[in-house]
């Protein structure tokens, strides 16, 4: 679906994107995550056809993404800012919108699928912020398209607005739809996607499913002892006020193992908590790295 190959984006002598490759498949949704100024919007805009590569190669839907005529009508896009003309209604935008896609569809149906009917006669500049947001996703998803770009979908969003738009998204990948999502809400990759690619210094440090990237990362078992108690397992570290960790890629193990000491001592575990590795973890991992590597 999209094959991002030795991709370079500079900006004079500035390089924010260095070297950078990789696939996205067909029914797939791939999050391109990373920490501030990592380089995934300017890999998005080159991705969305809005900017031209400096060096490499991006293919989109077997098309170069800027031939506008054959990627424009399978692809939908919600930018992080939507450049809707103030002036015109809700329901013209989307009209607007929907017919520059070069796909069929009614706006009724997809303000419907944001909860903004009665908002259709509504101008734009009279929007809420989180309205504008979910007129963003109506354009986007008008018409069905088979690619659907995702920029921070839902920043400023209320729950229910959240959950309704993770429910079209699903209802559209169950017909096929490839997904390329970035978000600073970890949690959400964490839940959504397939695959994860995670930049930092405008290079790609890590991709692969959740289970690929938090393997490389221990979970952790954490626990405080009474006054009195014996010393714990030995794999126990001290945290100070009578807190201890395990840090350990072994959890069931481990966990067991200070189980039984604690059984067969009578010994109290309090607060006792066992968190697997998190992505938020991993993503603290590769932002602690230097961000100038050789590409
Ligand atoms: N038009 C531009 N001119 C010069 N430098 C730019 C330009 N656009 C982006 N940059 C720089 O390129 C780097 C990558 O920016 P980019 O917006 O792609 O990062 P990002 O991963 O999307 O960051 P964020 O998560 O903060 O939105 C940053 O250091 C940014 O300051």
């Amino acid at each position: 679906m999209i094959d991002v190959d030795r991709l370079g984006v500079a900006y004079g002598d500035f390089h924010a994107v260095k070297d950078l490759s990789f696939q996205v498949e067909r029914g797939e949704l791939y999050a391109l995550l990373g920490t501030n100024g990592a380089g995934k919007t300017s890999t998005l805009e080159v991705v969305e056809g809005h900017r031209r590569a400096t060096s490499g190669s991006v293919r989109v839907l077997g098309s170069a993404p800027t031939d506008r005529r054959a990627v424009r009508p399978r692809t939908g896009i919600m930018l992080q800012e939507s450049g809707f003309a103030p002036d015109l209604t809700v329901v013209e935008t989307v009209r607007l919108i929907g017919r520059l896609s070069g796909r069929e569809d009614s706006a009724e149906r997809v303000l419907g699928l944001v909860d903004l009917p009665h908002k259709a006669e509504t101008r734009v500049a009279q929007l809420s912020g989180g309205e504008k947001r979910r007129l963003d996703f109506a354009t986007a998803v008008y018409g069905r398209p088979e690619l659907i770009f995702l920029d921070e979908p839902t920043t400023g969003l209320d729950i229910q607005s959240r959950d309704a738009l993770w429910d079209t998204v699903q209802q559209l990948r169950d017909d096929g739809a490839t997904v390329v999502l970035t978000t600073h809400y970890l949690e959400e990759a964490q839940q959504r996607a397939d695959r994860i690619g995670l930049m930092h210094g405008g290079t790609l440090r890590r991709q692969g499913t959740v289970a690929d990237l938090t393997r490389s990362l221990p979970a952790s078992i954490r626990f405080s002892l009474p006054p009195d108690a014996p010393t714990p397992p030995r794999q126990a570290a001290p945290l100070g006020d009578r807190s201890w960790a395990i840090e350990t890629f072994e959890l069931q193990r481990d966990l067991k193992h200070l189980l039984d000491w604690a059984a067969a001592g009578d010994v109290a575990l309090e607060g006792l908590s066992a968190a697997p590795t998190r992505l938020d973890d991993v993503f603290r991992a590769v932002g602690n790295e230097p961000a100038d590597v050789a590409a």
